[in-house]
């Protein structure tokens, strides 16, 4: 950056002091370059996912007219307008922002003047880690070294902001490619006419037009619509960048073709965030279960211990969603996997295809994790499944199982590693004991590691207010979390009125004498 003789541009301010914070940084033992590039080496870095594409999805892109895509900042304070929304929790505060339509969440990441941190991008990144078709992170920073592009994509983000005004043509040409390096396309941001042709120089995918100059902090809205012609055409998405305050700010870009805005200060003071984004990108509102609304049709009812074919085939006539094979050598239902693959077979050729109507639409895309999760499965799968129940059996042996005897899903009832869904090419219910003045386990509620849970209730009628807490608190506000109750040693009339005031997803009963009477009764309820 060129040095003059007038007092500094806040720019010019900022830039002198990121470089001194990042010349900390470097020298700090255990965050040296050396070692941010061994932690890049080792794969430590999250996964990533491509800005671009992400940005071109958005909850209006199927309809006719589409709206432009969000890019919603978390922005705490600023150096123009001093303290804007300090107590704001990030990581509620970018859920909120993803479960309403972003698909980008900018993170401020400076501290002396806009009070960020990686570590606030790190819970951004968190909070929507597990949502199926998450927004990409951006790292909103003053970006003037590789060492900053490296703590980004360490830090969880998926791409970075390049600032032509702040960089020579050589820096900002060796950013742009160390951030290509990475895989990540990073947001140029310009703010007149040569700077937009410096951007369009280096084949830039992500072009954001900062109606903000960053030298006076002077707000001209009129700035990206005066370099739209400079983009028509070109395979690019171009953003808006600061000002925006309401509907007509953006109508205006859409009319011009803008696909993206990227809005900070009025999305930190709205009062109700989904609301204002809805009204501000005239978007659909997005689908979430309302109070007491159900996602399926009525409670499914698992059996576990079926032995022979005779008793898949009744189960299966008489409504039974899920059958479980126990490979547990310990239990009495026990059966060896080669037992189980001919029944296996002989369900899944007389099985129809999942219905049309059960596919996930594209407004629920964000749906939390649970939720999506079920989405998924009634969409990809016929019914009855099938399940693969195991107690600390070694992953190797549950791997060849779930191949041998063609399971749908595979339940996990012992403590094994969290790590092993991964190597699981099947969705995972984890099994958890729920019981009365006890707080239910954590990891029940935990996105991401297992697919569904299944509750074992102790203490029949009285642990349901644990139950209860967990379904309704379970997943994000408004979405009743789906869970598998096992029923087994709860009394029929009392398993009727906890299906009744609970609706979990799903029961799970036994296989022994008189179950089919049972299940018959919950597939009439
Ligand atoms: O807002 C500032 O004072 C500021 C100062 C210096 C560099 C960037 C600044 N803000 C940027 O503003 C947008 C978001 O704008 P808005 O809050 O929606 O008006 C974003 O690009 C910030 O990085």
């Amino acid at each position: 950056m060129s040095t003059s003789e007038k007092k500094p541009t806040i720019l010019e301010t900022i830039y002198a002091q990121r470089a001194k914070d990042v010349e900390v940084a470097k020298s700090t033992p255990g965050t040296t370059p050396e070692d941010l590039s061994t932690l890049l080496q080792m794969n430590l870095a999250p996964p990533l996912i491509q800005v671009v594409p992400r940005l071109k999805r958005n909850p209006s892109t199927s309809s006719s007219s589409s709206s432009p895509s969000l890019m919603a900042e978390i922005k705490r304070a600023s150096p123009s307008k001093g303290p804007i929304a300090m107590t704001t929790n990030v990581a509620q505060q970018a859920l909120t922002y993803a479960l309403s339509g972003a698909s980008v969440i900018s993170v401020l990441t400076e501290p002396t003047w806009f009070k960020g941190s990686l570590f606030d991008m790190r819970l951004v990144r968190q909070a929507i880690d597990a949502l199926p078709d998450r927004p990409a992170v951006l790292r909103k920073e003053f970006i003037l070294d590789e060492y900053q592009i490296m703590e980004a994509r360490l830090w969880g983000a998926d791409t970075v902001l390049l600032i032509v005004a702040m960089l020579s043509q050589e820096r900002l040409e060796t950013l742009y490619h160390y951030s290509l390096s990475l895989g990540m396309e990073p947001l140029v941001e310009v703010n007149n006419a040569d700077e937009m042709r410096r951007a369009l120089g280096l084949g830039s995918k992500m072009i954001g037009v900062n109606n903000r100059n960053l030298h006076n902090f002077e707000v001209d809205m009129g700035t990206t619509s005066r370099l739209v012609e400079m983009v028509k055409e070109r395979d690019l998405v171009l953003c808006a960048l600061s000002g925006i305050k309401g509907p007509e700010d953006v109508r205006v870009y859409k009319e011009e073709g803008v696909k993206a805005v990227l809005v900070g200060e009025a999305l930190m003071r709205a009062e109700d965030t989904g609301k204002f984004i809805r009204e501000l990108l005239d978007w659909p509102e997005i689908k979430t279960q309302g109070e007491g609304e159900k996602n399926r049709e009525r409670t499914w009812v698992k059996v576990t211990g079926v032995r022979s074919e005779s008793e898949a085939i009744s189960l299966t006539e008489t409504g039974t969603d899920i059958l479980s094979f126990v490979f547990d050598p310990q239990e009495k239902t026990y059966v060896k996997p080669e037992e189980a693959a001919p029944i296996s077979s002989k369900i899944r050729a007389a099985r129809l295809s999942p219905s049309a109507s059960a596919a996930v639409s594209p407004y629920l895309r964000s749906t939390p994790w649970f939720t999506a999760q079920l989405g998924t499965l009634t969409a990809t799968y016929a019914r009855p499944l099938l399940v693969g129940v195991f107690n600390k059996q070694p992953l190797a042996y549950i791997q060849h199982t779930v191949a041998i005897s063609q399971l749908d899903l595979v339940q996990l009832n012992g403590d094994e590693p969290s790590g092993w869904t991964a190597h699981i090419p099947v969705p995972v219910i984890r099994q958890f004991t729920v019981a009365k003045n006890e707080s239910p386990s954590q990891e029940i509620t935990r996105p991401g590691v297992h697919s569904f849970c299944l509750l074992d209730v102790q203490g029949g009628r009285e642990a349901v207010g644990e139950l209860q807490r967990v379904v309704e608190k379970g997943e994000v506000p408004g979405w009743r979390m789906p869970v598998i109750l096992r029923a087994s040693g709860i009394e029929e009339e009392a398993l009727v009125d906890i299906i009744r005031s609970l609706d979990p997803w799903a029961v799970d009963l036994d296989l022994e004498i008189g179950v089919l009477d049972v299940v018959k009764r919950v597939k009439g309820l």
